[in-house]
């Protein structure tokens, strides 16, 4: 290998210098030196993600070279064979073959690629052409082939100075190359033939059904016939071109079928749709492929990208927005840049516009979809409805399109929004699921409408209806709406519970909490527990406020917002609470109203206080106590088999 010395630049002549007193000796110009092992370990260990990219590498310069050639000559023959044998690899083009000059300067000289110009320019003339017709651009890619041996041979033969002598050139790991001129019989054609003995430890590699397999894997797109050629000649083809979704079919059905079958050989799955892909000012095209089945959204992408036909990566999140996480892709571009490993697509401002331009595209498929396929939006929706959740969040028109598709879990049961709101002009949303839970039956039974908005996305989502329904009503739970349509005990009743509620309301309101005695089905449920979380963070945030000093206290203080109180609402169609209301013994009905509190408590699942664990504690052992003094009493009386709950009730 060689390193370019650096011819002394115009700067070096008109430097100033600083004035000094004593002349200075003249500085000695030296040139970099470069390690290639150190160079091959670089790119093995930290560029290169698998000893693999050798053959990637093989093929592309091969195409690379075919192109340049067909620059010189439309007609000239495009093939490349891959010729894996027991003990040796070799790739050879019918591309545009180098002379002993070119050798010198592009294959020996790291980082000098014929695909750019001598400043470094990648729409160079001459050789080089225009950059859109190649791949490599950096002129470190042969140095893969380093990874796997320690000797590479180039066999060459110009096709652009036709009478310039065959060379042979050997590379050797260790820096060192020589060129041998070999008679014209040694390559009658033009083209190149690069020979590579893998090293013991890479054998693996150049085995021929590895071959085969990642031949397949970067060339299947690629443009020009590759074939890989075994010790007994059998040979293998490994791309049809052009891609699949490119070729022509007898009918759309033998397309659908085929495309099907490419995901699935791809992919591993079988696509619920297809959306075929066009970029033309990128010259991209390709088709993505809609998953059947439910994927995280955290999930990598892995769609596979191909510039002129060879695989870059198989990986590229990138490519298409976070939120199109239900689709994989395949494509072929020819305005993408690759980073120097070819492993991944170089973030740039094409790169974005191409992601933005593929979602509105995938975008289009879906909202077009309400018109062309419904039942097909169907099973779509029930799979991935939470992504498009995800996505109509920020996206007004697809909100629009998608919103009568949508699933919500409401008191009407599993409905879209659309046809709930038809039934029901306020919308109720609870908080949490646990909220929606305790409510929504009590809520059904009185004719509310409430919307579970405990889920990701659906609070947001419900609270967006009015924008396209004008006329619904959109509000969250709290517990004064709830209590308001529950049905209210007659004045007579009210006023012979009002000591009990008296003493409840007491008990309760050191939780910050109301009390209502209404009547509601079901009737087996004696009370029920309307909070919600911002009257518990309100109360929290009073809680810290009263237990701190100082500044501390002055900020919580300024935080006070004014948030409705819970309201534990008991139900006076339940027998116990009747009972509990009917009964005079003070002590009784403060364990009474502090275990029906403490059990409306536990329904609700949230975690609890200590204060509010302590009262159940309380209660419980009140009660208890209080069911065994009944028994001792009843015991003295002789009528031992009234339950405590009997004895309690004619306590007063
Ligand atoms: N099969 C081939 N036929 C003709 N020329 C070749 C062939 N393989 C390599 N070369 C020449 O050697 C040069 C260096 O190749 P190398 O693979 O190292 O870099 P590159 O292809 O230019 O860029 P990159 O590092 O991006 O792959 C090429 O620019 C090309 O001029």
């Amino acid at each position: 290998m060689r390193v370019t010395r650096l011819p002394p630049g115009p700067d070096d002549r008109d430097r100033k210098s600083f004035p000094v007193s004593s002349p200075q000796p003249a500085p000695t110009a030296h040139t970099f030196q470069v390690d290639l092992r150190g160079l091959v370990d670089l790119l093995s260990h930290h560029l290169y993600s698998s000893p693999k990219v050798y053959l990637r590498e093989l093929l592309q310069n091969a195409v690379d070279a075919i192109s340049a050639r067909h620059r010189l000559d439309p007609q000239a023959p495009g093939a490349i064979t891959v010729q894996a044998g027991d003990r040796s690899l070799s790739v050879t083009d019918t591309g545009v073959g180098l002379t002993e000059a070119d050798v010198h300067t592009f294959l020996a000289t790291i980082g000098r690629s014929s695909k750019r110009d001598a400043e470094g320019r990648l729409d160079a003339a001459g050789l080089a052409g225009a950059r859109s017709d190649f791949i490599g651009q950096f002129g470190i890619g042969l140095l893969a082939c380093f990874v796997v041996a320690d000797e590479i041979t180039v066999l060459t033969r110009s096709a652009a100075t036709p009478d310039a002598p065959v060379i042979e050139w050997r590379g050797s790991s260790d820096g060192r190359y020589t060129i041998t001129t070999r008679p014209g019989s040694a390559k009658p054609e033009p083209g190149t033939t690069v020979t590579l003995v893998p090293r013991a430890d890479a054998a693996q590699w150049t085995r021929v059904d590895q071959v085969i397999e990642l031949a397949r894997n970067y060339g299947g797109l690629l443009r020009h016939e590759v074939t890989v050629v075994d010790d007994r000649g059998e040979r293998t083809r490994i791309n049809e071109t052009p891609a699949p979704w490119a070729r022509a079919y007898g009918s759309p059905l033998a397309r659908r079928q085929a495309l099907v079958e490419h995901c699935k050989a791809t992919f591993d799955f079988t696509p619920l749709d297809t959306i075929d892909l066009q970029l033309p000012l990128v010259g991209l095209t390709g088709v993505a492929y809609v998953l059947p089945e439910a994927v995280p959204p955290s999930r990598r992408a892995g769609h596979r990208v191909h510039l002129k036909g060879m695989l870059v990566s198989d990986q590229a999140d990138e490519l298409l927005p976070e939120w199109a996480f239900f689709v994989r892709c395949v494509v072929d571009a020819e305005g993408l840049r690759p980073t120097a490993s070819r492993e991944g697509l170089y973030a740039d401002e094409t790169l974005a516009a191409v992601r933005d331009a593929l979602g509105v595209r995938i975008r289009d498929w879906l909202t077009g979809l309400s018109a062309s396929d419904p039942a097909l939006l169907h099973r779509f929706i029930s799979v991935h409805h939470l992504a498009v959740k995800a996505l109509a969040r920020y996206d007004d028109e697809l909100l629009r399109m998608l919103l009568p598709w949508l699933p919500f879990e409401t008191t009407d049961g599993n409905v879209t929004l659309d046809e709930f709101a038809r039934t029901h002009r306020t919308v109720l949303v609870a908080q949490t699921v646990e909220e929606f839970r305790q409510v929504a039956p009590i809520a059904a039974a009185a004719g509310l409408g409430v919307v579970n908005g405990g889920y990701t996305y659906d609070r947001d989502l419900v609270h967006r209806l009015p924008e396209l329904r004008p006329g619904v009503l959109v509000t969250d739970l709290d517990p004064t709406t709830v209590t308001a349509h529950l049905d209210s005990v007659d004045p007579a009743a009210e006023l012979a519970a009002a000591g009990f509620l008296n003493v409840a309301r007491e008990v309760v309101g050191r939780f910050d909490c109301d009390v209502a005695l209404r009547s509601f089905h079901p009737a087996s449920a004696p009370a029920l527990l309307l909070d919600n979380r911002e009257a518990r963070h309100e109360r929290t945030r009073a809680e810290l406020a009263d237990s701190s000093d100082g500044l501390w206290a002055d900020i919580l203080g300024s935080l006070r917002a004014e948030a409705p109180r819970a309201q534990l609402v008991l139900n006076h169609l339940n027998p116990l609470v009747r009972r509990a209301a009917s009964i005079g013994h003070r002590e009784l009905v403060i364990a009474a109203v502090e275990a029906l509190y403490g059990q409306a408590l536990l329904l609700t699942r949230r975690p609890l206080r200590a204060s509010e664990s302590a009262l159940l504690n309380r209660s419980f052992i009140a009660l208890l106590d209080h069911a065994m003094l009944g028994h001792e009493a009843a015991g003295h009386e002789g009528a031992g088999h009234d339950g405590p709950g009997h004895q309690a009730g004619r306590e007063s």
